[in-house]
């Protein structure tokens, strides 16, 4: 039988059971035409692209997510509930707000804070903390450990707001300790807890609020490569 979604439309090819979930479906194109073989696309609805391929024999799957919590939200509920994946690794770019974190650096998210209101529809008698799962968490540490990568792992702020009215609301969230800030990943935590599957987010800091930074097309480029190679890996189960 093939399953459609009105998002998601294989026409029964394959997704794995592990997703990779970049927000810019031509980073999925690009991560799947670049690290994966026998690669075969299962989505191009709204050009939000699929790919699921293998990494080292292992059968992994990548996917844009769009930007920001709506749209993550609503294509992570549709590939656990309709499709079956059970591990989703958002690899993404975030903006430095720590001071512990330079641009290029590895951040990845324990938790995330959020100020969007995306939990309210849980309605649940209390706050919803959005945590990472740990067995994806501490195969990443023990991947970054053994190929010597430094990993920032901690609070990240998942804002619906990219340009803020107030830059100062930045500040409050790196007092609160919390390394960066991007815009998916609470949203993608909690679907996924509700659904009682993994996830976790991967990102590279592509700038930072609060330090000024001064980078070439060769710092970019090695810090994604070096995010890549520690994620998948983990992806492959290897
Ligand atoms: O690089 P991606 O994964 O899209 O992540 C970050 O970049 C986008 C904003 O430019 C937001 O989606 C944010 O979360
Ligand atoms: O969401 C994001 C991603 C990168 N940089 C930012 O400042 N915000």
């Amino acid at each position: 039988m093939t399953l459609n979604t009105p998002h998601i439309a294989p026409n029964g090819a394959e997704i794995a059971e592990t997703i990779l979930l970049p927000g810019d479906p031509l980073r999925a194109k690009f991560i799947a035409e670049t690290y994966l073989e026998n690669v075969t696309q299962f989505n191009t609805v709204r050009n939000m692209f699929g790919y699921t391929g293998e990494f080292k024999g292992q059968k992994v799957s990548v996917m844009g997510t769009g930007m920001g919590i709506p749209s993550a939200s609503l294509y992570t509920h549709e590939l656990i509930h309709f499709f079956g994946v059970k591990r989703l690794i958002r690899i993404g770019t975030c903006g430095g707000l720590s001071d512990v974190v330079d641009t290029f650096d590895i951040v990845v998210a324990a938790s995330a804070s959020t100020d969007s209101n995306f939990m309210a529809h849980y309605k649940l008698p209390g706050t919803f903390a959005p945590t990472a799962s740990w067995s994806l968490l501490s195969a990443v540490a023990q991947e970054a450990e053994k190929q010597g990568v430094k990993l920032n792992v901690g609070n990240v702020l998942s804002s619906d707001v990219f340009y803020k009215s107030d830059f100062s609301d930045n500040k409050k969230w790196a007092d609160m300790g919390v390394l960066a800030v991007e815009m998916e990943t609470a949203g993608i935590y909690a679907v996924a807890a509700a659904a009682g599957v993994e996830a976790l987010s991967v990102f590279t800091v592509s700038d930072h609020l609060f330090k000024g930074s001064d980078t070439t097309a060769e710092q970019r480029e090695t810090s994604f490569t070096d995010m890549m190679e520690l994620v998948l890996p983990v992806a492959a189960g290897l």
